[in-house]
């Protein structure tokens, strides 16, 4: 058997979990052609590496196909109600920096916390005869942020990209999506809440709690964790 470990299969979270394991002795590769999702691992034995998208990764540690993985803290607690039941944090890498925020547009000059957006909504509501959009792949997190905060009168537009560009295309009026150095929400005209931060995410190695190890591969799990320690 192998301890098998996701990483995600493109982009700059593929490049920076590659670097963050090299500088602790440990090769991840792609392997094969450009398009090809193959892998290899020097440094330890028994383990292998499996490419899949960042937003599968908590998913697949918390079924148990994966033994360790590496994605991002808002895709893990947006994808797994209980998710510290299923997954184990063992380190934050300290890279993939990213805040889940809430937004709205830049000429809502009356609109800078959570109770303008409320009072904003019910106003909406009366003149347009429908809900304020937030447009979000975030669907669980921004639900339960804005229950805590007390705000209802809302209808959530599923975006899986190019969330900013909602408000411009009017299919919403507010967006809930992370930011990193804040240009996008710049270019589109987009302000902060300022008691809009839902959650600061970044890279983490995961462990799953549910997968049952034999003697062998609780050596090799015990040897990895050591190395990357
Ligand atoms: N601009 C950014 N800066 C830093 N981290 C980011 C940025 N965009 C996304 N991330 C982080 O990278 C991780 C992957 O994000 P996302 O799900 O958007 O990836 P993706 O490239 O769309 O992947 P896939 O389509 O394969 O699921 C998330 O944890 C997210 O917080
Ligand atoms: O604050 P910034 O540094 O501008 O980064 C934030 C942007 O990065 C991510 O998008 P990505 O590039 O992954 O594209 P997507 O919109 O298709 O998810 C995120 O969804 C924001 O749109």
């Amino acid at each position: 058997m192998t301890i098998k470990l996701g990483v995600p299969s493109k982009g700059r979270l593929m490049e920076k979990t590659f670097e963050w394991f090299g500088t602790r002795g440990i090769e991840l590769r792609r392997t094969g052609s450009e398009r090809e999702y193959a892998a290899s691992v020097e440094g330890i034995d028994n383990v292998t590496l499996v490419l899949l998208s960042a937003g599968e990764i908590p998913r697949e540690l918390a079924a148990g196909r994966l033994h360790l993985g590496v994605t991002g803290t808002d895709l893990v607690h947006e994808k797994l109600a209980l998710f510290d039941q299923l997954l184990e944090p063992l380190e934050e890498l300290g890279f993939g920096h990213a805040d889940l925020i809430l937004a709205v547009p830049q000429a809502w000059i009356d609109v800078d916390t959570l109770d303008d957006l409320d009072a904003a909504a019910a106003m909406f509501r009366e003149v347009h005869g429908f809900r304020l959009r937030i447009a979000t792949k975030y669907h669980r997190l921004v639900r339960e942020f804005l229950r805590v905060a007390g705000v209802a009168d809302y209808a959530l537009v599923d975006s899986q990209g190019a969330t900013e560009g909602t408000v411009k295309n009017e299919t919403a009026e507010a967006i809930a999506d992370i930011t990193s150095s804040g240009e996008t929400l710049r270019a589109n005209h987009l302000k902060i809440l300022s008691d809009g931060m839902i959650l600061r995410s970044q890279a983490t190695l995961w462990r799953s709690r549910v997968t049952k190890l034999d003697g062998a591969d609780r050596a090799t799990m015990t040897r990895l964790l050591a190395q990357l320690g």
